[in-house]
């Protein structure tokens, strides 16, 4: 039998939830509560549940499948590999994600500060000494400000969604496969097989992602120096590769330093998914520690 829950509140462990639970429905991992159900009454990551979300995540994945061509990356990458657009700080950015939403999500239609708070909230409850983990919890998905004016107000298939490797065949696990008929790559043999422009090992760093807010905000936070570990470059770079960190495709692209990160990622993971819910973070209340985190890594203004 299913029973629907509702979404857990960080802080509160499932035997003090008042709601009956079928413990089929929880996955206890750590102190981290795993709802099973999103706000909409689905499992995650469910792209053909029929939900007012669906049909338009599915139009937004045809898109990004015929666009996202390796020639286009390029592009891009150069293009924003100048960070010659403004200044500003880690903090000022958050709050310009007061204005985003992102329609590749079928768990959230909240604004993304939300996401941003809850992810990085639930992450220090169960890791409080990790304050490296905190902080990419809190930036992870800045990078959907290239969906404002002022960075060049790109459409959601270039910035959000799930990525990818170009230059290599398209993994079937990558959501919505089908739609990759449609893009040119899928019929040129220079990038249609299974190593592609690419050999064993040569290490995810040599491979490129399709374009989209994980590469960018990467970009921003290397070029402006970060002292933040690897792990954490790692994760924010990749945690849109669903088909590397959730399906094990694309394996044979890592080298080993890739392996060892990949395990920070998938813990990352877990808390980028299921923390996301209608339940509120108090911005003004945890302000303070992330200004503090962001002075420790980060300069007082980046580049971006
Ligand atoms: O829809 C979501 C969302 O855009 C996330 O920010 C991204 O990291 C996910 O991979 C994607 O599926
Ligand atoms: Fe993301
Ligand atoms: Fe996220």
């Amino acid at each position: 039998m299913t029973i629907l829950i509702e979404q857990p509140e960080f802080g509160v462990e499932a035997e003090e939830t008042k709601v009956p639970v079928d413990e089929k429905e929880l996955v206890l991992d750590g102190g981290f509560v795993v709802p099973q159900i999103n706000s909409f009454g689905h499992t995650f990551r469910d792209y053909d549940a029929e939900s007012e979300r669906r049909q338009g995540v599915e139009n937004f994945y045809h898109t990004n499948h015929i666009h996202q061509t390796y020639d286009f990356v390029k592009k891009m990458r150069e293009q924003y590999g100048k960070l010659d657009r403004l200044e500003m700080s880690i903090w000022e950015c958050c709050e310009l994600l007061n204005e985003v939403v992102d329609e590749s999500d079928p768990d959230l239609d909240e604004p993304q500060i939300e996401h941003l708070l809850q992810t990085a909230e639930a992450i220090r409850r169960d890791y409080p000494d990790e304050d490296w983990l905190h902080l990419t919890g809190l930036i992870h998905d800045l990078g959907k400000v290239l969906l404002l004016p002022s960075f060049g107000e790109l459409p959601q298939w270039a910035v959000v969604g799930d990525t990818f490797p170009v230059g290599c065949a398209y993994d079937e696990s990558v959501v919505h496969h089908k739609y990759f008929k449609e893009n040119a790559d899928y019929h040129n043999p220079a990038y249609n097989t299974k190593y592609g422009v690419y050999s064993e090992g040569c290490g995810l760093n040599n491979v490129m992602m399709s374009w989209g807010h994980d590469d960018y905000m990467y970009l921003v936070a290397k070029e402006n120096k970060t002292t933040l570990p690897s792990a954490g470059l790692f994760i924010i770079r990749y945690h849109s590769f669903y088909a590397l960190h959730r399906s094990g495709a694309y394996k044979h692209l890592m080298n080993e330093e890739d392996v060892e990160n990949l395990k920070w990622l998938q813990i990352f993971n877990k808390y980028d998914l299921y923390s996301k819910s209608k339940v509120r973070i108090d911005v003004e209340k945890v302000k303070p520690y992330y200004i503090s985190l962001i002075e420790k890594y980060f300069p007082a203004k980046l580049k971006w």
